[in-house]
Parts: C-alpha cells; sequence; structure tokens
C-alpha cells in the first residue's frame, strides 16, 4: 500500500499546536504518558491471550523499552504489547475521540495562567501527543497481536500525518520521538542521556508493573531488539497497594494516581484497605481533588481498576463501589477470584459485593474525618463532590445515616459556612418541631423567596437547597433523628407557638372575613390552583403559590417531564397574606362591586407575581404584560 497523507481532525490539530507551544511546562511527563500507554498495551495483550488462547502472540517475555541515539538524537519507547491495527492506528492516533475535547480546549484557552493550563490538561486524554512538547517528528510502528501486517505512523505535528503499512513490523507498537534540541532553560532535559531516562522512569513510573527496560546505546538508531547488550531494568515493579504504608512516599501514590485516572494534580486523599481471611484482597483509592468536567454524564467511566493477583484484569470495574461513588479512582486486587471473571459474574458475587459495601463504608468514614479533622479539605471535597454523593441518600439506603453525617449544606445561619443537619438541630428554637429547607435554583433567589417571611421575621434556620438531587433526597430521607424535613414552600405552615388563643381568635376571624373573596378567587384560577387561603407565612408580600404536602414540586415536575417521563401538572394553592393593603383592598373591592372583570385580571396579576417571585414563570407573558401595562398608564 503506498503512503497516504491524511488531515489531522481539527481539534487534534489545536491540541498539537498547544502540545508544540507547550503550555505544559514540566516536559519529562512525556515520557511517563507515553510508558502509561505501552503499559496498558501489555495489560491488553495478556487479557486478550488469557481470553482466547488461540490468539497467535508472544506473550512470554512482556516489558517496555527504552533506546536512546545520541547521535541521531531519538528516543524510542517500545512495547511488544497489543499493538494497533492500520484503521486502530487512523482512528486512535489521528482524532480525539474524546467528546468533551472541544469544551476542553475552549476553556483551555480561556485558562488564566500556566498552572490553570495544566490542570485542565491533565484532565483529558491527550496522552500520546505530549511526545510532540519534546519532539519535531514523530514515528510510531506497531502491530496488532494476531496480525501480520504492521503500520508506520508519522508526524511533524503540523497539519497532516502520513500512514503506510510497514512489513517487518514486530508485535507491538514501537514511538520513536525525532528529539528537539536540548533547552534546560524551558525545562527541555536532554532525553538522550541515559541518566536522565533512569531519573524520569524512577520519578513517575516506578510501580508499573512491567519491566521498563533502557538498552545500552546501540547506535544505529533504529533499536533493534536484538541487541547484544545487556538491558538494564529501571523500575522495581512492584504493585505499591501490596507495599505496607511506611514503605512507599506519598508522591509515589501520587503517581500512582495520576497513572491511573489521567489527572495531572495531585489526589485529594489516599485510602489503603487490606482483607485478609476468606476473601483477600488489597485495595488503594484516591480521592480527587478536582470533578472530571463530565461527573455527570451518561457515560461517564468509573475509575476503579480490578486486579486478580497483580494482574490486570479491568478498568472502570463498576461493582466495587456504588454509582454515587463513581469519582473514586484506584485499584482492588483480589486474590480468589477467576482470571477469567467476567463484569456479569462480578455483579451476583456474593464477595464482590462484601467487598463494595466495606468499600464504600471507608470511602464514607474517610470524608466524614475530612468533616472533623481538616475543614479545608472537607470544603474542598464537598465543593467538588458533595452533588454527586448526595445522589447517595436517595439510592443507598443502607448507608444513608453516614452520608448524610458527612453531608453539609447551606444555610441562612450563615452566609459562608454550612452546616450540617447535627448543627442545626443543636440551633432549633424551643418549640420548633422540624427542619425546615427551601429548594430552588440559587441562593439568592431562594433566600428572598415570598416562602421565607415568615421564618425570617421568627428567626428560624432554613437550609437552602439548590441542587436538582435535593428535591429528591429530602423526599426519600424524609426525616433526621425523628425530626421531619420539611419545605417551607409545601403544605400548611404554623409558625405561632401551639395553644396560642390570641391568634387562633384573630385567624377564626380573617377566615369569616375572607370567605367570600377565597371562594370567588378559587373559582376564577381554577385552572392552575386546587385552593386559595389565607397564609401564615407571608409577612411582606401580598400572594406565594405553594405545593401540598404530598404533591410534586414544579421542579421535580420539571425534572421528570427532562427525562422523558409523562407527569400531570399538578395544581398548586394559592396564600394570601390578610394583613397586605392589596388583599385587603381586593376584599373590599370583592364585596363592593357587582361587575367585577377588571378585579378578575387583578386575581390573575396577582397569581402570576406569586409565580415569579418564587422564580417560576408567567404561562402568558404577553397577556401579563399588556395587563401590567394597562395599570401602569392608569396611575400617570
Ligand atoms: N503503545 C500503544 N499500544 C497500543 N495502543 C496504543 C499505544 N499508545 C496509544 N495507543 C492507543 O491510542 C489511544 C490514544 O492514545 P492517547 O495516549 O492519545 O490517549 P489515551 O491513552 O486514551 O489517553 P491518555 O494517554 O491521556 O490516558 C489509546 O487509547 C490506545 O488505544
Amino acid at each position: 500500500m503506498p503512503t497516504e497523507t491524511f488531515e489531522f481532525q481539527v481539534e487534534a490539530r489545536q491540541l498539537l499546536q498547544l502540545m508544540i507551544h507547550s503550555v505544559y511546562s514540566n516536559k519529562d511527563v512525556f515520557l511517563r504518558e507515553l510508558v502509561s500507554n505501552a503499559s496498558d498495551a501489555l495489560d491488553k495483550l495478556r487479557l486478550e491471550k488469557l481470553r482466547d488462547d488461540s490468539l497467535d502472540a508472544d506473550v512470554s517475555d512482556l516489558h517496555i523499552e527504552i533506546d536512546v541515539d545520541k547521535e541521531a538524537r531519538t528516543l524510542t519507547v517500545r512495547d511488544n504489547g497489543i499493538g494497533m491495527s492500520y484503521d486502530e492506528v487512523g482512528r486512535l492516533i489521528g482524532t480525539i475521540a474524546n467528546s468533551g475535547t472541544a469544551t476542553f480546549l475552549k476553556e483551555l484557552r480561556e485558562a488564566k495562567d500556566a498552572a490553570g493550563a495544566e490542570g485542565l490538561i491533565g484532565q483529558f486524554g491527550v496522552g500520546f501527543y505530549s511526545g510532540f512538547m519534546v519532539a519535531d517528528e514523530v514515528t510510531l510502528v506497531t502491530r496488532r497481536a494476531g496480525e501480520s501486517q504492521g503500520t508506520r505512523w508519522t508526524s511533524r505535528g503540523e497539519a497532516t500525518y502520513t500512514l503506510q503499512t510497514a512489513d517487518d513490523a514486530p508485535q507491538g507498537t514501537s514511538v520513536t520521538l525525532h528529539l528537539k534540541p536540548a533547552d534546560p532553560e524551558n525545562q527541555l532535559h536532554d532525553y538522550t542521556s541515559p541518566w536522565q531516562i533512569r531519573e524520569i522512569v524512577k520519578r513517575y513510573s516506578d510501580f508499573i508493573t512491567w519491566p521498563i527496560r533502557m538498552v545500552p546505546e546501540t547506535g544505529d538508531g533504529d533499536g533493534d531488539s536484538d541487541t547484544p547488550a545487556e538491558p538494564e531494568t529501571l523500575n522495581s515493579m512492584k504493585a505499591l497497594w501490596a507495599r505496607s504504608r511506611d514503605e512507599v512516599s506519598d508522591d509515589e501514590y501520587h503517581e500512582l494516581y495520576k497513572h491511573i485516572s489521567h489527572d495531572w494534580r495531585e489526589p485529594l486523599e489516599t485510602i489503603r484497605l487490606q482483607a485478609e481471611g476468606t476473601f483477600e484482597y488489597q485495595a488503594l483509592l484516591f480521592v480527587p481533588s478536582h470533578a472530571p468536567h463530565d461527573l455527570f454524564t451518561r457515560d461517564f467511566k468509573r475509575g476503579v481498576q480490578l486486579y486478580v493477583k497483580r494482574v490486570f484484569i479491568m478498568d472502570d470495574c463498576e461493582a466495587l463501589l456504588p454509582p454515587y461513588l463513581r469519582f473514586v479512582k484506584g485499584v482492588v486486587d483480589a486474590a480468589d477470584l477467576s482470571l477469567n471473571v467476567s463484569r456479569e459474574i462480578l455483579q451476583q458475587d456474593r464477595h464482590i459485593r462484601m467487598m463494595q459495601r466495606r468499600l464504600t463504608k471507608k470511602v464514607l468514614s474517610t470524608v466524614k474525618e475530612f468533616m472533623t479533622k481538616d475543614r479545608d479539605r472537607y470544603g474542598t471535597f464537598w465543593r467538588e463532590f458533595g452533588t454527586v454523593l448526595k445522589e447517595g441518600l436517595v439510592t443507598d439506603s443502607e448507608n444513608r445515616d453516614a452520608i448524610l453525617a458527612a453531608s453539609s449544606f447551606a444555610t441562612t445561619h450563615s452566609d459562608d459556612e454550612p452546616t450540617t443537619l447535627a448543627q442545626y438541630v443543636e440551633r432549633m428554637k424551643d418549640g420548633q418541631e422540624d427542619i425546615y429547607y427551601i429548594t430552588g435554583e440559587s441562593r439568592q433567589s431562594i433566600q428572598n423567596s415570598p416562602h421565607m417571611e415568615a421564618f425570617r421575621d421568627k428567626g428560624i434556620e432554613v437550609l437552602l437547597l439548590t441542587d436538582a438531587v435535593d428535591e429528591v433526597w429530602v423526599d426519600a430521607v424524609g426525616e433526621y433523628e425523628g425530626k421531619r424535613l420539611r419545605s417551607v414552600a409545601k403544605g400548611e405552615i404554623d409558625l405561632d407557638a401551639k395553644g396560642d388563643e390570641d391568634a387562633d381568635e384573630e385567624r377564626e376571624k380573617q377566615a369569616e372575613e375572607y370567605a367570600g373573596l377565597l371562594g370567588w378567587m378559587g373559582e376564577q384560577l381554577d385552572e392552575d390552583i386546587k385552593e386559595v387561603r389565607l397564609s401564615t407565612r407571608l409577612t411582606v408580600s401580598a400572594a406565594c403559590v405553594v405545593s401540598d404536602a404530598h404533591d410534586l414540586t414544579p421542579a421535580l415536575e420539571n425534572m421528570y417531564r427532562a427525562m422523558g417521563q409523562e407527569v400531570p401538572r399538578t395544581k398548586r394553592i394559592l396564600e394570601l397574606n390578610p394583613g397586605h393593603p392589596l388583599v385587603k383592598g381586593l376584599n373590599q373591592a370583592y364585596k363592593e362591586r357587582e361587575d367585577r372583570t377588571e378585579l378578575a385580571e387583578s386575581v390573575e396579576l396577582l397569581h402570576t407575581l406569586a409565580v415569579l417571585a418564587e422564580g417560576g414563570q408567567s404561562k402568558d407573558p404577553a397577556r401579563f404584560v399588556k395587563l401590567v401595562a394597562d395599570r401602569l398608564e392608569r396611575t400617570l
């Protein structure tokens, strides 16, 4: 097949440009990326051979080899792993599969400083391209295990790359970098120096479970693997999770985290767990310091890898942690599983379920520890992962108490310090029986909602819940330590002390006074409102709408609709403030006038204003604007 030239996909080209004019100051990490890809390729081959013994592939000496040629200024990273077919090379290397890349590039361009840019790069798989930080030409030669024909890919990192078949390619992949001249001032070291390579591998890739060998210089630059000189193994290959805590430095743990997670930033916490007895396993879990951009997308990949006795079995093992802990990365190495274990079998395995329970409890107790021992760390955790953790309040009833204990919520008690439910309960006023909350889009909009008026007046604390999941968990949880969780915008609220006879009497009087108006308004608003009643929660506003105690809130209704479920429209309740001049005026007008057409319009306006005040929308904005404009005109 002749050499074919292809254009890089637009995003890939942009990414390459970014790499070449490196936004990343530490260029050494290119080697970590190439070694990491090679290690994955070896894992994949071992697994494929395990599943299909007839695969024509040599797995007797799987390893990674690094080869430098000072004269030609090349560095080659070679593996004898799974390799790629011609099509795969085009698909995987010329394009960027990650759909978030466009967003990423935009964010990257907008990143204010180099540190921000570095952090962003870490979130996206740009591994292979990092070679262009140190090389002005990259050649990749590869042959897929089991296939006879190899492929050669070359690019100078500009607009195009070439593909051609390669007859003599050994199984696996070699990536040869034609190095730029060393420029230590810009952290571009001399990557033909064996000392430098040894250093970088030790620092970033020591834990890789495959031997990383360096071949003493051969001089001819093509790095034939039949070189007579004895290669030197650069890494200790010790699985970090199998080593005792005091043998491993934090840096080593962090490098493993970066290898697994493709995040270039340090994790927030490292969690070690060992289980002995009938079902032995070791786990090394990491809580990242930043939420990935795609945490809430449907195909977000879990971050825990499964090993069986040091043999890599699978990425993204969903059986190991529940979905609401999907942000946790790490490795679980189980001693007593079959190497052939499938995802389906794992889901049903009793031991795996026990393991999941233990890992879940351990992660939750770690979060709780942040809360009690390190407020800063807890603050970071909650900002990044609080929303996803709260999903567990709905889905994991077994651990509900532990999740609640590790959760915190914005509150009217403080502008910047969130509260736990336990702290809320401690502050509850004498005679207050319930825990009050309000849900909505933003702190500002709900804090000023009419529903809050009486609570503000009486100094009763209200939790301010602004995540979509809050609408759901409050119902699922229902109560905390015997105290009901109650929305300030649902059902009847009575904040007056029980047995307050004066208040009772006053109410009876008002009920009588307004009975006619309320009934008539109910008929007028029948399409949207199931009842009009007098309010005990308003002190400033004339009216507000509330949901019935057991009805869906409008936000929940919308959420179900967005998920494609049919939900009938729930009618709500309009509450009037009997002390408000507008309401008094309405009552007066109702009693005095025979022709109530204008009054009917005012009632309609009052209802729309109440909907707007809680952040809702007018059903017919044009009509609403016309009615308001008419009235304004009359005041001129
Ligand atoms: N040495 C290799 N052997 C086999 N396949 C490889 C090798 N290097 C890269 N690939 C394939 O090319 C794909 C793209 O590699 P690239 O390094 O650009 O991204 P990634 O590995 O998916 O992400 P990252 O390296 O940032 O984690 C890989 O997912 C893998 O399928």
